[in-house]
Order: C-alpha cells, then sequence, then structure tokens
C-alpha cells in the first residue's frame, strides 16, 4: 500500500509542474524576465525542498520499500509456503490423480496387454495356422511337385530308357535289318550271282557244248567236206590225172600214132599214093579210130565225165544232203543258237532285270540305310529334341521350384519379417502408447502448471498493475522474476509445443506403421493368391485329363494275372505278350481310400476356385468303381471325402468372408433315360440335359437339394443309394446297373471382395464295361447290358475323336457323354480313376481297360479350364466391409 502523505506529495508535485509552462504573451519582456527569475528561484526553492522532500520521500521510500521488501519477502515467503503447500497438494492430488490415472493406465494397460495377448494369440493361432496351412500346402505342394519331378523324372527316364531301349531297338533292329538287308542282299546277291554263274555256267557250258557241237559239227561238216572235197579233189585229181593220163596216153598214143602215122605218112609220103591212100586209109581209119578212140575216149571221158559228174553230183547231192543236213543242223543249231541266245538274251535280261532288281534292291536298301541313317539322324535330332525338351521341362521345372521355393522363402521371409515388424511394431505402439501417456501426462502437468503459471502470472501482473498504479515504480527483482517465470512459460509451452509434435509425429509414424502393416498384409495375402496360381498351374502342368489306375484286391480262388505295378505304369502279361502302361498314379492292391482322395484333394480346390471339376471311375463290371467312387462302412469313397472337404473348405472360408450355397442332386443314366435319385414324390418327369457357363451341366426337373451338413449329404446318398438299378450278374452280385452321376453344385458370393464364384463337381460312377457272353445276361439285363456298352463305347468314341484331333466330337451319341460334355470339351478339369481287376481270368477285360485308360491318357480337354468368377454387389456397411476385405484377404 503507498502511505497517503506520499501520494499527495506526488500529485502536488505533478500539479506544480504544469505551472511554468502556462504562456503570457501580453507582459514585457523585462517583467517577463523577472518574473522568469522569480519563477526560477521559487522553482529552485521548490526545487530545493522537493529535493529535501525527495530526500525525505526517498528515505521514507527507502524505508517504504524496505519494509515492502520486508513484506514482500514474507509475503514471498509465505507465497512459497503457500506455493508449497499448494504445490504439494497439488502434488499429492497430482500423485493421487497420477495415480489413479496409473491405475487406469495399469488397467487399460493390462487390458490392452491382455487385448494383446489375445490379439497376438490370436493372429498367432491364426499365423500357426497360416504356416501350418502353408506348411501343409507346401509339404503337399513340395511333395505333388516331388511327385510330379519324380513322375517326370521316372517319365523322363522311362522315355529316356524306352527311347534308349527303343533306339536300341531301332539301332538293333536297323542293324538287324542292315544286316538281314545286307545278308539278303548278298545271299541274293550271291544267289543271283550263283544263278548268273550257273546260268553263266549253263550257257557257257551250253554255250561251250554248242559251240564243242557247232565246232565238231562244223569239224565234222569241215572235214566232212574237206574229205568231200578231198575225195572230189582226189576224184577229181584222179579223174584228172586219168583223164590226163588218158589224154596223155591219149596224147602219146596220139603223138605215137601221129609219129606212127607221120612215119607211116612219111613211109607213106613215101609211098605217097599208096601209102597216102593207105594212109589216108589208114589215117582215115585212125581217124576214125582215133576218132573212135577220141569219141569212145570222149565217151569214156564223158562216161567218165558223167560217172564224175554223176559221183560229183551224187557226192554234190551227198554234199548238199549233208549241207542241207548240216544248213538244218546249222538252222537248227542256228535255231538253237537262236533259242540259246534269245534264252541267254533272256537269261541276260533276266540278269539284267535280276541286276537291276539287285540295284534297286541295292538302292533301295541304301535309300534305306541312307533313310535309316536319316532316321537314325532323326531319332539323334529327336534325342536331342527330347533332351532338349527335357532339359527345357526340367529348366522349367527347376524354374518353377526356384520360383516356389522363392515364393516359400519370400513368403516365410515376408511372415517372419511381418512377425517382427509386428512385434516391433506393438512394441513400438506400447512404447509410443506409454510415452503418449506420459507425455499427455507431462503435457497435462506442463498445462497444469502453465496455466497455474498464467493464473500466477496475471496475479502478478494484477499485482503488478495495482502496484505500479500504486507506487508507479518497477520492481527489478519482480520484474525479473516475472520476466523469469514468462521465460519459463514460454520455455514451457514451447516444450509442450515440441511434445505436441513430437507425439503427431509418432502419431503419423503409427498410421504410417499401421498402413505398412495392412500393405504387408496384402502382400501376404498376394503371396497366398500367387501360389494358389501356381497350384492352378501345377495342376494344369499335370494335364486337363488325368487318368489313375487302381487294382482292386485278389478275390479268393482265383488265379492272379501277372501284373508289375511302379507308382506310374502297370505292366501285364496276357496270352504270352507283355503290355506297359504309363498313367499319372497307380495304386496297388494295398492302396487306401485316403491315398487315392489325397491325389484328387487338389481338384476339390479347384471347384471351390470356381472351376467345373468331373471325377469318373471306369473298369469291368466288379473291378471296384463304386467302391473307389461311394466307398464301405469304415472305408469312405471319394464322393464323401470330396463332399466333406468341400464342407470344411467353404465353412473355413465363411470366415473370410465367403458365403457359400452349396446344392446337390443325383442323376443316373439307366437304359439311356435320366432318372432323378432324389426325387421322393416318384414324380417321372421329363429331364432334359442343358448347359450352362457357371456350372456346366444343368438338369431340367431334377431335385436339387442345398446341404450344410455331412450327415444331411450322407442320408441323401443313402437315399440316392436306395433308387439306384443295381442287379446280380454273373460277374457281380451287386453290379451297377447305371451310370451314376453326383453332382454338386457350388456358387459362393464375397460381398467385401465384390466377387461371386461358380463351381461345380462331378462325381460319376459309371457302369460296369462287360462281354456280353461273360456277363450272362438275358432279357431286361441283356438289354440294360446293351445300353451300358453302346454308352461306354460313345465315352470311347468321344475319347478317340479327340485323341485323332476331330473338329466334331460326338457328345450327343448318348446321354453319358451329353452329360459330360462341359467337363470334356476344355472348359472343365478331367479326372478318370481306371478300375482293374488283378486276376488271370479278367486279364483280357483289364487289358481292354488299360487300353481305353491310355487312349483318355493321351487325350487333353483341347482348352483351358474355364473359372467362373463374376463380380458381386458390395456390401452396403462399410466399416464392417474394410475389415472383412482385410480378413478375407488373408484368408485368401
Ligand atoms: N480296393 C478294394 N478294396 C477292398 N474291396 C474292394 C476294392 N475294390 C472293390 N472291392 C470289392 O469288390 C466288390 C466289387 O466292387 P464294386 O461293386 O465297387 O465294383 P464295380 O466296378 O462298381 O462293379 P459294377 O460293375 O457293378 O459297377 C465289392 O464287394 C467291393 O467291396
Amino acid at each position: 500500500m503507498i502511505p497517503c502523505r506520499l501520494r499527495n506529495s506526488w500529485l502536488k508535485h505533478i500539479t506544480r509542474k504544469k505551472l511554468p509552462c502556462e504562456p503570457n504573451l501580453k507582459r514585457p519582456k523585462k517583467q517577463k524576465k523577472q518574473e522568469h527569475k522569480q519563477q526560477l528561484d521559487e522553482l529552485k526553492e521548490v526545487l530545493r525542498m522537493k529535493e529535501s522532500e525527495m530526500q525525505a520521500n526517498t528515505d521514507a521510500l527507502r524505508d517504504y520499500y524496505k519494509k515492502i521488501m520486508h513484506e514482500k519477502d514474507a509475503l514471498l515467503r509465505n507465497k512459497e509456503s503457500e506455493m508449497k503447500t499448494t504445490i504439494s497438494d497439488m502434488e499429492q492430488t497430482y500423485q493421487a490423480a497420477i495415480e489413479e490415472r496409473e491405475g487406469t493406465l495399469e488397467e487399460q494397460e493390462n487390458r490392452m496387454k491382455n487385448c494383446i495377448e489375445t490379439l497376438q494369440k490370436k493372429h498367432e493361432v491364426t499365423l500357426r495356422e497360416l504356416m501350418q496351412r502353408q506348411q501343409q500346402k507346401e509339404d503337399k505342394m513340395r511333395s505333388s511337385m516331388d511327385n510330379l519331378k519324380e513322375t517326370h523324372e521316372a517319365l523322363l527316364q522311362e522315355a529316356v530308357a524306352g527311347h534308349r531301349q527303343k533306339e536300341a531297338e531301332m539301332s538293333l533292329s536297323i542293324d538287324e535289318l542292315k544286316r538281314a538287308h545286307q545278308a539278303e542282299l548278298k545271299e541274293k546277291e550271291h544267289k543271283m550271282k550263283e544263278s548268273i554263274e550257273v546260268l553263266r555256267d549253263t550257257q557257257e557250258a551250253a554255250l561251250r557244248e554248242m559251240e564243242s557241237v557247232h565246232k565238231q559239227k562244223e569239224t565234222e561238216l569241215r572235214e566232212f567236206v574237206e574229205s568231200l572235197q578231198r575225195t572230189h579233189k582226189r576224184v577229181l585229181d584222179e579223174k584228172d590225172a586219168a583223164q590226163k593220163q588218158a589224154v596223155k596216153m591219149l596224147e602219146q598214143q596220139l603223138s605215137d600214132k601221129e609219129s606212127e602215122v607221120r612215119s607211116r605218112i612219111s613211109n607213106l609220103e613215101q609211098n605217097q599214093q599208096r601209102a597216102v591212100d593207105e594212109i589216108e586209109k589208114s589215117f582215115r581209119l585212125k581217124e576214125e579210130a582215133a576218132e573212135r578212140a577220141a569219141s569212145e575216149s570222149a565217151a569214156f571221158l564223158r562216161q567218165q565225165e558223167t560217172s564224175l559228174r554223176e559221183m560229183v553230183h551224187s557226192l554234190q547231192r551227198q554234199l548238199d544232203e549233208k549241207e542241207a543236213n548240216l544248213r538244218d543242223t546249222i538252222q537248227s543249231m542256228q535255231l538253237l543258237q537262236n533259242a540259246s541266245s534269245e534264252q541267254l538274251r533272256l537269261e541276260q535280261q533276266r540278269v539284267q532285270r535280276l541286276e537291276t532288281e539287285a540295284e534297286d534292291l541295292r538302292n533301295r536298301s541304301i535309300a534305306n540305310l541312307q533313310r535309316a541313317d536319316q532316321s537314325e539322324a532323326e531319332l539323334v535330332s529327336t534325342r536331342h529334341q527330347m533332351h532338349d525338351l527335357q532339359e527345357r521341362e526340367q529348366q522349367r521345372i527347376q524354374r518353377l521350384e526356384t520360383e516356389k521355393e522363392q515364393l516359400a522363402e519370400k513368403a516365410s521371409e515376408r511372415q517372419a519379417a511381418l512377425q517382427e515388424e509386428l512385434i516391433r511394431l506393438k512394441m513400438l505402439a506400447k512404447r509410443f502408447e506409454e510415452e503418449a501417456i506420459s507425455l499427455k501426462a507431462s503435457v497435462d502437468a506442463k498445462q497444469a502448471q502453465c496455466e497455474k503459471l498464467s493464473m500466477e502470472r496475471d496475479a502478478l501482473k494484477v499485482e503488478f498493475r495495482s502496484y505500479k498504479e500504486h507506487h508507479g515504480t518497477s520492481n527489478q527483482q519482480q520484474m525479473e522474476a516475472i520476466t523469469e517465470l514468462k521465460l519459463t512459460v514460454d520455455k514451457l509451452s514451447k516444450q509442450v509445443d515440441f511434445t505436441k509434435a513430437e507425439l503427431q509425429i509418432q502419431q503419423g509414424n503409427l498410421t504410417q506403421r499401421q498402413g505398412y502393416i495392412i500393405s504387408l498384409e496384402n502382400q501376404l495375402a498376394q503371396a497366398e493368391l500367387t501360389r494358389r496360381e501356381l497350384h492352378n498351374v501345377i495342376q494344369e502342368l499335370k494335364g486337363n485329363i488325368r487318368v489313375f489306375c487302381r487294382i482292386r484286391p485278389q478275390l479268393e480262388n482265383r488265379d492272379s494275372l501277372s501284373l508289375q505295378v511302379s507308382e506310374n505304369r502297370i505292366a501285364l502279361d496276357h496270352m504270352s505278350e507283355s503290355y506297359t502302361f504309363g498313367f499319372d498314379r497307380v495304386f496297388d492292391t494295398t492302396s487306401t481310400q485316403e491315398a487315392i482322395f489325397d491325389e484328387v484333394d487338389g481338384l476339390v480346390q479347384s471347384a471351390l476356385d470356381g472351376y467345373k471339376v468331373c471325377i469318373f471311375a471306369y473298369g469291368q463290371t466288379g473291378s471296384g468303381k463304386t467302391f473307389t467312387m461311394q466307398g464301405s462302412e469304415g472305408a469312405r469313397g471319394l464322393i464323401p471325402r470330396c463332399l466333406s472337404k468341400i464342407l470344411q473348405c467353404s465353412e473355413a472360408m465363411r470366415a473370410a468372408g465367403w458365403e457359400w450355397t452349396l446344392k446337390v442332386s443325383f442323376l443316373e443314366v439307366y437304359n439311356e433315360v435320366l432318372r432323378d435319385l432324389l426325387d421322393n414324390d416318384g414324380s417321372n418327369l421329363v429331364h432334359v440335359i442343358k448347359h450352362d457357363d457357371a456350372y456346366g451341366t444343368m438338369v431340367t426337373n431334377v431335385t436339387s437339394v442345398e446341404v450344410k451338413q455331412m450327415d444331411h449329404i450322407n442320408r441323401l446318398m443313402e437315399r440316392a443309394g436306395k433308387a439306384r438299378a443295381v442287379g446280380a450278374t454273373d460277374m457281380n452280385a451287386t453290379s451297377s446297373r447305371s451310370h451314376s452321376i453326383f453332382a454338386m453344385y457350388l456358387h459362393g458370393v464375397n460381398r467385401e471382395l465384390q466377387c461371386e464364384l461358380q463351381g461345380a463337381l462331378h462325381l460319376v460312377d459309371l457302369a460296369g464295361s462287360e462281354r456280353l457272353d461273360k456277363s450272362g445276361s438275358t432279357g431286361d439285363r441283356l438289354k440294360e447290358t446293351q445300353n451300358i456298352n453302346k454308352s461306354l463305347s460313345s465315352l470311347a468314341d468321344v475319347f478317340l475323336a479327340k485323341a485323332e484331333g476331330r473338329s466334331h466330337i460326338p457328345f450327343r451319341n448318348s446321354k453319358l457323354t451329353h452329360l459330360m460334355e462341359p467337363c470334356l470339351n476344355g472348359q472343365g478339369k478331367t479326372l478318370m480313376v481306371v478300375n482293374v481287376g488283378p486276376e488271370a481270368m479278367h486279364a483280357h477285360e483289364t487289358l481292354c481297360s488299360l487300353r481305353f485308360a491310355a487312349q483318355v491318357s493321351q487325350c487333353t480337354t483341347g482348352g483351358k479350364p474355364k473359372r467362373c468368377l463374376r463380380s458381386a454387389p458390395p456390401k452396403s456397411n462399410t466399416g464392417s466391409c474394410r475389415q472383412a476385405a482385410a480378413s478375407s484377404r488373408r484368408g485368401k
């Protein structure tokens, strides 16, 4: 409080202070000066007074200040103690509040912890389940991959072995062929050479003979001609000689006679006249004699000549005859020669022909050899191709495997990372929460402090203002304290702001982390989706029509058939011939229902993925089709197992936002008429087969029952079993006399994912194929058997047309094939189980069934299986939608 005395003096001073400032313009300057001087003096006086007053005041003020200071100190001490008490109170209340808060926080923490623990547990359970499922799936995938790999490797090895065997066989057969061919060729050549040589020999011999004969004949002829000529010559010579001799003689005689004559003439000349006459006479006589002799000799000569001529003629005739004979012989010989030359020519032609044939054969064998070489080369290239294919397949498998491994690794890594991240995030969240709580508490405390301080500040301000108002002076310490307080307040508010900002950042981080967790969850869902796709790819890699073979246990007192079974091969001996068949799986007599279902599991999953799936059993009567499909008490078959699996899976998917509607129908094709096995009323309505995109096959007027429980299905199956056409044949006491088709139509909707799935599972138990003579059927049974065989042969026709790649597939030839069309025409996934009996008496039927199955296993449905997946309208509730979408993503 400011004392009243001091205040009055201070007010006086203020009022007085204004006096010298008043203007007085009307007064003279001197006066003004004097007045000024006076005023100054007054003022000096006043100042002196004031100074003394001030001094007094200051002293008073000092005292007062001291007093005030004491008071202030006391006040401050009081305040301090008050503050201390209030602080301690506040601290206590704060402590209490903190404790309370801590209690609630602890409670909350505990609740949170519990929540987190339960969540963690749930998460761990789901994670474990997921991991287990993943592990199971991975195991399954690994096992199926291993199986596939093994099958593939076995197939490859078999193919390679077969190939090698074939190669060896082919090379052997080629070698054999070559050898045989060469041997044949050599033999033929040899034979031909031999025959040629024989021919040549015979020909040469004949020729030689002929030549020798000819020569002989010729020599004979020549000799004969020569002898003839010689004789003729001799005769001629003799004749000539005789003629000459005779002529000589005659000439001699003539000359003698001439000389005689001449001598006589001369003698006569001497006796000219006398003698002339005589001579002339004798001459005449002589001449006459000579003439006579000449004529005689001429006649003789002529005679001789004629005889000679005759002789010559005869000889000539003989010669001619001989010549003619010879000519004839020569002609005959020539003819013979011609014939032989003709024969020779023919032989030569034959030889030529044979030679050309041999040449042809040689060429052909060369061509064969070339072809063999070519085929060898082709074989080599095929081998290379096979090798390439093998390598590619192996690479593909390896790639798939590595992809799978990578995926699995990634998935496990992601899972581990996720888990770590989750743990870390949980810890972070916890820490953040703690920090947030502590920060909040500190902020609250600081805010409270701040408020308190600001209140104090305000109070102090008010006080100061009043103090200022009252005292007009500033208290340095107060000011300092105030500035200090201000600074503290600023610092505190800055700290609060900073903490708030930090809190915001951490909250941002938290939301970021949450987003990261969601993205990781999405990635996990994506990985699961990829795994599923991979699974489908693997299923499709296995082939659209897969064929399993199952051998029934042997019946008692029956001879067994020689069967060798491996995992995917079956070999049987029949009529001293060995037959080997390869299938996707072969189950021996010891195989269990579980083992078969394990292989079918994937296909069932496909039905839930929106595919049309068909599993059918084929085989001879009594081979175990019904046992495989429906099973018996304690050994459930494929139908109940598949349905139970679908129910389980659909239930599991329901948790992930899927709503499933499962409807079943049970039909039989009996004598080419469709019968509804679930029809209670016996209405005998007409059933028409229709195909639709969603479910494949739909039959009009057929009873379709919605199912939710396995018990319900079992009851329906029982009812259908009773209604089914069964009769006794020579082959089976309870033979199925119709084809039964159990169909399940699956309709799944996920409003959160806005999608809708429609799949179908057809489980077909065909009637047994049987020979009429063996079945012992008569009457109605005979008609049944005929109809069964007709529809089975229609099924065989369908597969044959498929195997041959025909454009038209005769699906409409029977009710059975018409019903199965959507699964066999490329839209669906099909599995055939061929059942066979191991008895020797069924060897032929077993062989036929295996042949048919082998033909089916060569077929593909001719298209990629279609998945019926459509978009569905979203759910209206968006809050739960997100949750369900996330959980369904996780479920997916
Ligand atoms: N794997 C098996 N294990 C044990 N018993 C089997 C097996 N397969 C078949 N059987 C038995 O063999 C008999 C004939 O089997 P099933 O009735 O299934 O043959 P099917 O091929 O369906 O004959 P159908 O021509 O009448 O349709 C039945 O008694 C059945 O229990």
